[in-house]
């Protein structure tokens, strides 16, 4: 029998956001999903970079534009190496996991380019938030550099890219054949590196892709049976934040479209998780989505937690 198929999309609480950070959350993260590997599961894994990124495009072009020999480099080139640090880790944390249970299987980083249409509406209204968060001033001085900016009430400015959506994924061919080779890949880490086709040439774009759509792009092109977003909540909530806040066990396509509608769900955070779960679900049969944390992954697996998303 064909074994099943599952993405995790791990999220900044399970990935962290700097190099230390990351370091801590990458042991706990292994032994989920070494856990699901060891329990027969075929895992393809991918993650977030937004706060990487944009750490590594600000270091990479204030050091370059001022010493002499050093150059500066775009928001793609970025992405390619936002995706092999994180992937590094997390290659070698899914491995040693892997080592000491005594289950030695390849864990592979696939540096994955995001064809995105060059039309893109999202080209013309940069939101996707990338970096730390700044002051007023250092927010000033960034837009007289020529980048955009948006104020994030309570917590300080944070710059903001394009962010196109995911149309294919180039490496789509080679992430199939490690997965059907029973082992475990790394892929469209970061939403993907975006690029435009031009003739024989993909060229980078200059834009973040939203890793969540990435996930669920991924899910249906390996024909995955689950999505599974882990986040930093353990539920979907109706009324988030207010003091009717409900948590969502379960949700059909039709309720989350309702919910949709009723903007439950914030554009910037639960709403591409959201999206991306039902483009997957509504894309093939008896699929399942579930958002929630690390900390109840296993459970959510056997419908005992998380929110769970199904066609009906
Ligand atoms: N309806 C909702 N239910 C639960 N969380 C929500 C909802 N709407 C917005 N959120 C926010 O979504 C956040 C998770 O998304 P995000 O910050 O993008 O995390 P990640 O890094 O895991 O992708 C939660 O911390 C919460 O603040
Ligand atoms: N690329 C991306 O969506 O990253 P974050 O999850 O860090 O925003």
């Amino acid at each position: 029998m064909a074994k099943k198929r599952i993405v995790i999309a791990l999220g900044h609480h399970a990935l962290g956001t700097n190099l230390p950070e990351q370091k801590t959350a990458v042991a706990r993260t292994a032994k989920v999903i070494a856990d699901f590997i060891q329990s027969g599961w075929q895992v393809a894994v991918t993650h977030s970079n937004a706060p990487q990124v944009g750490m590594i495009h600000t270091a990479m072009n204030e050091f370059g534009k001022q010493h002499d020999g050093y150059t500066c480099a775009p928001m793609s080139v970025c992405s390619a190496m936002s995706q092999g640090y994180i992937g590094y880790d997390l290659q070698n944390g899914i491995r040693a996991e892997l080592m000491t249970r005594g289950i030695y299987k390849s864990v592979a980083t696939i540096l994955t380019q995001m064809m995105v249409n060059p039309y893109d509406e999202a080209f013309y209204t940069p939101m996707k938030p990338i970096g730390r968060f700044m002051s007023a001033e250092e927010a000033k001085e960034e837009e007289e550099k020529g980048n955009y900016v948006e104020e994030v009430p309570g917590k300080g400015f944070r710059r903001v890219v394009a962010s196109p959506k995911p149309v294919s994924i180039v490496e789509i061919d080679i992430i199939k054949a490690v997965m059907d080779a029973d082992q475990i890949v790394i892929a469209c880490g970061g939403g993907g590196i975006p690029v435009m086709e031009q003739g024989c040439y993909l060229k980078g774009a200059s834009a973040v892709i939203e890793k969540d759509r990435a996930a669920g792009l991924l899910a249906k092109e390996i024909d995955a049976d689950v999505l599974m977003i882990l986040t930093n909540v353990d539920n979907v909530t109706l009324n988030f934040g207010k003091p009717e806040a409900s948590p969502i066990g379960r949700m059909s396509i039709k309720e989350a479209v309702a919910y949709i509608e009723d903007n439950q769900f914030e554009s910037a955070s639960m709403l591409p998780k959201i999206e991306a779960s039902l483009d997957f679900i509504e894309h093939g049969r008896n699929r399942k989505a579930i958002i929630t944390s690390l900390e109840k992954a296993e459970e959510s697996l056997d419908d005992k937690a998380g929110t769970i998303i199904t066609e009906a």
